[in-house]
C-alpha cells in the first residue's frame, strides 16, 4: 500500500470539484489531487448540461426560421435531421473521451487520479489500494445521481434516466415522462422537436415547474400542449411493466413495450423516462468515519466547510451540499472554496466577501432551456412573501419593438419582485424565446442591489428585447 500526501484532495471530477482544485492551488506551490470514477467533466460535461443543451439549440432554430418571412420559405419540408443533431450533440460531450479535460487539469498543477475515493477518517482519503493524506484540505464533490421514485416494477422495466434521454441514439416513437421538473420539461421539448408521435408527461402535482413563478409552467405547458404532447396532472404511476427487457446500452431503448398502470387507467409506450429528481452521490463515501451521515445532503456553512466535521478541513462543492444544484452555482461555490482553502494554507485573513457564498441561496439565476425558455433570478412572489418581504410587482407581457423584430410569433411575459422597503429587486422571470440572455441584466440589479430610481437610468437600447425593462420600469412609476 502506498500512502501519498497532496495539500488538496478533491473526490469528484464535475465542474464544482474542478473548480475548486484549481482555485485552491492557483498560483501557490501547492499540490492537488482530484479523483473521478467516470469522466472528469462530470455530469455536466455529458450527461446533463451540454448534450440536453444541443439537443435543444437546433429545435429553437427550427422554430424562430420558421417563424420569419423570407426563411421559412426556404426550408426543407420535414423537421430536424436527427442524425445530424445527433452528431453534433456527440461533439459537444467529445464522444465521451475526457482526455482535454485531463489535459486542462494537468495544465492547472492537478493530477487526476482515476477511483472511487472515500473518506478514511481526518483528511485521509481511499482510492483503491491506495490511502492519501491531505495537508491542508478535502473537498467534496461528488455530484448527484437520478432518484428512481419507488413504483412496483419501475426499476426493473430498466427506465431511461436523464443520462440516456441525453445520450440518445434510437428515439422512442411513445414516450411516458415521470415528473414535471426541469428535466421532464426540457426531455419533453426535445423528444416531440425529434420527431416522437407520443410524448406524455405523467405529473404527480398540478403545474409543471413548480418552483418558478405559475405562469411560466402554465406557458410552458401550454406551448408542449401544442406540439401534441399529453400533459396528465395529479397522476402518478401505479405500478410498471415491461416483459422483454434488453440491456442494450445508453440511449438505445431498452427493451420491449412498456405498460404503465395509472389507476384509472393505463398507458402503453416504447420507453419511459424518470425525471424525479436527483438524490445526492454520497453512499460509500466514508462520511460516518469522520462522523458525517450518509445518504443526504452534505450540510455545508457559507466558506463551503461542512458542519459537524471538526478541524476545518473537510469542504463540500457543487450539488452535492444540495444548496444551488446548478452547474454555474456549483463552479461558484467552488471558487468560494478554492479562495477559502488558499486563504487557510497561507494563513490570510478570510473576512472579505469573496471568501463567502452568498448568492447560491436566494439570488441564483436559471435558464430552462424550453420552448418558450424560462430565465429567472432569486425568489418568486411566493417565496419572497414567505421570507417575509413586503413586495411591489411589475409583470406584463414582452411586447416591444426588439421583440417584434426577433420574430414574428415573439410571445414572453415577465415579472419583477421588488422589495418595498427598499425599492430593490429581490426576483424576476422572463419567459419567451432566447430570454435566457436578459437575465444576467436583472442578476446584476438583484445582487448589486440596485434601486429603481438607479435602474431607471440604465437605459436599454432600441430595438432589443430589453426594452421590456423599461416597461416594466415605466408601470412602477406610481407604486
Ligand atoms: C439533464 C440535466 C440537464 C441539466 N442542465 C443544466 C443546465 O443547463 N444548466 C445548469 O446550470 N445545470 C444543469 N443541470 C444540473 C447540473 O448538471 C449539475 O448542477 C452539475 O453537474 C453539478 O456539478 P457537480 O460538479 O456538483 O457534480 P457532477 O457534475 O455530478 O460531477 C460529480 C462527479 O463526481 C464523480 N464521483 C461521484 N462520486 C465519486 C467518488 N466516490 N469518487 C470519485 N468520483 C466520484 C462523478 O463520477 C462525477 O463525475 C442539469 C442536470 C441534468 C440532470
Ligand atoms: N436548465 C437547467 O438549469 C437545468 C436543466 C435540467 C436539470 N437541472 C437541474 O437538475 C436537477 C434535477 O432536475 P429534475 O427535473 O430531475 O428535478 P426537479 O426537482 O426539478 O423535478 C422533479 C419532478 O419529479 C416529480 N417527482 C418526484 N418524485 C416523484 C414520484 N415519486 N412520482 C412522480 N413524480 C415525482 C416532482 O414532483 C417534480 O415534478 C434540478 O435541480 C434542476 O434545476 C437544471
Amino acid at each position: 500500500m502506498t500512502h501519498d500526501t497532496y495539500d488538496v484532495i478533491v473526490i469528484g471530477g464535475g465542474p464544482a470539484g474542478e473548480n475548486a482544485a484549481a482555485y485552491a492551488i492557483a498560483g501557490s506551490d501547492r499540490t492537488a489531487a482530484l479523483i473521478e470514477r467516470e469522466l472528469v467533466g462530470g455530469e455536466c460535461s455529458y450527461w446533463a448540461c451540454m448534450p440536453s443543451k444541443a439537443l435543444l439549440r437546433p429545435a429553437h432554430l427550427l422554430s424562430a426560421a420558421r417563424a420569419m418571412p423570407g426563411v421559412s420559405e426556404g426550408l426543407a419540408p420535414g423537421g430536424l435531421k436527427r442524425d445530424a443533431v445527433y452528431a453534433r450533440r456527440d461533439a459537444f460531450v467529445s464522444k465521451h473521451d475526457d482526455s482535454s479535460q485531463v489535459q486542462w487539469a494537468n495544465n492547472n498543477g492537478i493530477e487526476v487520479i482515476r477511483g472511487s475515493g472515500r473518506l478514511a477518517g481526518e483528511r485521509l482519503v481511499r482510492v483503491g489500494d491506495r490511502t492519501l493524506q491531505a495537508r491542508h484540505a478535502v473537498v467534496l464533490a461528488t455530484g448527484t445521481a437520478a432518484s428512481i421514485p419507488d413504483i412496483p416494477g419501475l426499476r426493473a422495466a430498466f427506465p431511461w434516466t436523464s443520462r440516456d434521454a441525453t445520450n440518445m441514439h434510437e428515439l422512442p416513437k411513445r414516450v411516458v415522462i415521470v415528473g414535471g421538473g426541469v428535466v421532464a420539461c426540457e426531455c419533453a421539448t426535445w423528444f416531440a422537436a425529434l420527431g416522437a408521435d407520443k410524448v406524455t408527461l405523467l405529473v404527480r402535482g398540478q403545474s409543471l415547474l413548480p418552483k418558478a413563478e405559475p405562469f411560466a409552467g402554465e406557458r410552458v405547458a401550454s406551448s408542449l400542449r401544442s406540439h401534441g404532447v399529453e400533459i396528465l396532472f395529479g397522476t402518478s404511476p401505479q405500478s410498471v411493466d415491461r416483459p422483454a427487457v434488453r440491456d442494450t446500452g445508453e440511449g438505445k431503448i431498452h427493451g420491449g413495450p412498456v405498460t404503465v398502470d395509472l389507476g384509472n387507467s393505463a398507458l402503453e409506450a416504447d420507453e419511459i423516462v424518470v425525471a424525479a429528481g436527483r438524490a445526492p452521490s454520497t453512499n460509500g463515501l466514508g462520511l460516518a468515519t469522520v462522523g458525517i451521515e450518509e445518504g443526504r445532503y452534505v450540510e455545508v456553512d457559507d466558506h463551503m466547510t461542512v458542519r459537524g466535521a471538526k478541524g476545518n478541513w473537510l469542504y463540500a462543492v457543487g450539488d452535492v451540499n444540495g444548496r444551488s444544484p446548478l452547474t454555474h452555482m456549483g463552479k461558484y461555490q467552488a471558487r468560494v472554496c478554492g479562495d477559502v482553502i488558499a486563504a487557510r494554507a497561507e494563513g490570510h485573513p478570510f473576512e472579505d466577501p469573496k471568501y463567502r457564498a452568498t448568492a447560491d441561496l436566494h439570488q441564483a439565476p436559471q435558464v430552462v432551456f424550453t420552448a418558450p425558455e424560462v430565465a429567472s433570478i432569486g425568489l418568486t412572489e411566493k417565496a419572497a412573501a414567505s421570507e417575509g418581504y413586503d413586495v411591489a410587482i411589475a409583470e406584463l407581457d414582452i411586447a416591444v419593438a426588439g421583440s417584434a423584430l426577433s420574430r414574428d410569433d415573439f410571445d414572453g411575459h415577465a415579472k419583477l419582485v421588488i422589495d418595498k422597503k427598499t425599492r430593490c429587486l429581490v426576483g424576476a422571470t422572463f419567459v419567451g424565446p432566447d430570454v435566457g440572455e436578459l437575465i444576467h441584466a436583472a442578476t446584476i440589479a438583484v445582487v448589486g442591489a440596485v434601486p429603481l430610481e438607479t435602474l431607471w437610468h440604465a437605459v436599454p437600447s432600441f430595438p432589443t428585447v430589453s426594452e421590456v425593462w423599461l416597461r416594466l420600469l415605466e408601470s412602477l412609476r406610481d407604486q
